[in-house]
């Protein structure tokens, strides 16, 4: 994504790999439809964007009194917090716009300060980004020290964040430490991340990388083909319990079962520290073209019934380790996190 001097430019992750389309977002309507259509997507760029999303808003209304300004305002977070429920790094980022708000009304600053200050902050948002998965993926890449196998699912990568990624942040860092054997994309249905944004992402930096439905990694692990899984999220509970996308845990259940070490990349940002564990994380139910339908063909009839979760749960039990910006978290996760929540309180 790109802020041009009060402009979010968007490269339209729905028409990938085959079309490259931007798209313009002057208001903060824009953005919020994006998200929700997906056009933007992936923990932190959602956050990201919802971001500048809020400076866009302000920017709307800006030339209204101070007291309906903020009014206005108010309503442009709650109609950004309402696309998408399951990735806390949006409700994390728009917090943080929320909070300078706050702190500007409390202050008696000017409208002009509270754009240029609420404009910094987003910038700052996008710019962590950034840094954060550089640290995450030195730190993962740590932990692969001779050539591997992965196998990763759905699209933690450059797309799904303001850059570089998470979990493809990590593959990218090993691979560039000559540790990168190759990577096993699973194809993510129903919508398809890691066939149209995952291979994409791989192929256009040429690591190697295998697409798999979703329907083989367990016969790929059985071959012995793959020696480590990684994989994103959008919310981690402070037990370690972990939301990402659907088909997630059936990933982690077969890779305890083929004895491979499963792993989580995010940054500190997804983590809610409110939830005890994972049962309590919202989870996103999509509509039901997602899963009759492949890319606009029908392939189900359409009424039967359809169950169509976005994001599964993966208890922390299954996990290895969790790999954060700070360091490798892992059990007892709720003491490493309890600790993490410390150091970011500080
Ligand atoms: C670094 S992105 C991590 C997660 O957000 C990613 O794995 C994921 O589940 C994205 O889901 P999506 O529905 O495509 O937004």
């Amino acid at each position: 994504m790109r802020w041009n001097h009060g402009s979010l430019e968007l490269l339209d992750q729905t028409k990938l790999p085959t079309t490259i389309e931007y798209i313009q977002c002057d208001n903060y309507q824009i953005v919020a439809e994006a998200i929700k259509k997906l056009e933007v997507r992936g923990a932190p760029a959602i956050g990201a964007a919802a971001a500048f999303g809020y400076v866009l808003g302000a920017k709307q209304f800006q030339s209204l009194e101070l007291k309906n300004f903020i009014s206005r305002l108010e309503h442009v977070s709650e109609e950004l917090r309402a696309t998408r429920p399951t990735a806390v790094n949006l409700f994390w980022a728009l917090d943080r716009m929320d909070n300078l708000l706050r702190q500007h009304l409390q202050k008696k600053s000017s409208m002009k300060e509270i754009i240029f200050s609420l404009e910094e902050e987003a910038i700052r948002i996008a710019d962590e980004d950034k840094k954060v998965n550089c640290a995450l993926s030195k730190y993962g890449a740590e932990l692969f020290k001779s050539p591997m196998n992965f196998l990763t699912h759905c699209n933690a990568g450059a797309l799904a964040t303001v850059d570089m990624g998470t979990a493809l942040g990590v593959i990218r860092q090993t691979y560039a430490d000559g540790h990168v054997k190759r990577v096993f994309a699973d194809e993510t249905r129903p919508l398809l991340q890691g066939a149209r944004l995952t291979a994409f992402e791989l192929t256009q930096d040429n690591i190697p990388v295998t697409l798999i439905s979703d329907n083989m990694a367990g016969w790929v692990m059985k071959n012995k083909m793959v020696d480590a899984v990684i994989v994103g999220a959008d919310r981690i509970a402070a037990n370690g319990d972990v939301a990402n996308k659907i088909g997630t845990y059936s990933v982690a259940v077969l890779a305890k079962e083929h004895h491979i070490p499963f792993y989580v990349a995010a940054p500190s940002s997804t983590f809610d520290f409110s939830l005890d564990n994972g049962e309590q994380i919202p989870i996103e139910e999509r509509n039901k073209n997602e899963v009759t339908h492949v890319l606009g063909t029908q392939i189900a009839p359409l009424e039967v019934d359809v169950f169509n979760p976005a994001f599964d749960v993966t208890p922390h039990a299954l996990i290895a380790g969790i790999i954060t910006e700070y360091g490798v978290l892992k059990e007892d996760y709720k003491k490493s996190i309890q600790e993490l929540k410390q150091k970011l309180e500080k």
